[in-house]
């Protein structure tokens, strides 16, 4: 189907013998919004960073935008954005350098990048920090300018890995709209977050990986037909089979507050 952007047949991949994915398969549309969750050490990241090129040993096939990655070389990349969960950041640059530089990276003119950067760093109210090194900037800063830097070049396709991380309320609400108005011009995006509200408002798909496997997959209101359950924490605490945080909590805060630790 020509609307296709990605496909994943039969993903594994695995750690010294260790299974991590077991066999995903996944086609992606264009306009969509994939919320990809799961539990910590679910496999998210790994496929992440498989489809970003980042991660070359893995079984199966990975398609985007119509082209096997094993053979295409690196030339897809110009056309997706990537927002890291972890990213290294060099912070002697100020924002206007470093942004600069990534642009030029994407093939950007580098007076375009330098503008485009400062227009969307405007949006965020950053502009009084252009000039400014990123070693002086706050966490939510820091990751205003990650998300600023995956846009630059207009990608179609975009990977965030929790990237609300460390943003206000205000930036949040941003973030959101911006992602739906990019996904209404044809861009898909594929979002994995701990963070489920966002993830229930802000996806037409979601797909939830428990142990390396696609356990669900469905829009949150199909996900909610079928396990009659209210929220999206809800169904995943429901679809992963947890039910112990409360005995759990409270395990913890008795070993903390246990006196006989000496
Ligand atoms: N470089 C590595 N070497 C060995 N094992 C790894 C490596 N990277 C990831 N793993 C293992 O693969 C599994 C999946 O990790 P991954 O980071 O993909 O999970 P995740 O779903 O993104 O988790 P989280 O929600 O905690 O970010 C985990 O068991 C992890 O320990």
């Amino acid at each position: 189907m020509e609307d296709k952007v990605l496909s994943l047949k039969n993903l594994t991949m695995s750690y010294s013998g260790k299974n991590v994915l077991n066999g995903i398969n996944l086609d992606v549309y264009r306009g969509q919004i994939i919320g990809y969750i799961g539990p910590n050490g679910a496999g998210k990241s790994t496929t992440l960073k498989i489809m970003l090129g980042l991660i070359d040993n893995y079984e199966g096939t990975v398609e985007i935008l119509g082209k096997d990655i094993s053979k295409s070389g690196y030339t897809y990349k110009e056309r997706i954005g990537y927002v890291p969960e972890n990213a290294e950041i060099y912070d002697n640059l100020t924002a206007a350098e470093y942004l600069t530089f990534i642009g030029e990276l994407y093939g950007l003119d580098r007076e375009v990048a330098r503008k485009k950067a400062l227009h969307l760093l405007i949006e965020f109210d950053m502009e009084h920090v252009f000039h400014s090194r990123i070693s002086s900037f706050s966490k939510g800063m820091r990751q205003k300018v990650l998300i600023v830097s995956s846009l630059l070049h207009n990608p179609d396709v975009i990977f965030l890995d929790e990237p609300l991380s460390g943003l206000d309320a205000n930036s949040v609400m941003i973030i959101k709209d911006m992602l739906e108005a990019l996904a209404n011009k044809g861009k898909t995006i594929f979002y994995s977050s701990h963070i489920m509200d966002v993830v229930e408002k802000i996806s037409n798909r979601i797909v939830l990986l428990v142990d390396g496997e696609i356990k669900a997959d469905g829009s949150f209101e199909e996900l909610k037909a079928e396990s009659q359950k209210g929220s999206l924490e809800s169904i995943f605490n429901q679809l992963t089979g947890f039910d112990e945080h409360k005995e759990t909590a409270e395990h913890i805060v008795s070993i903390v507050t246990e006196d006989t630790y000496d």
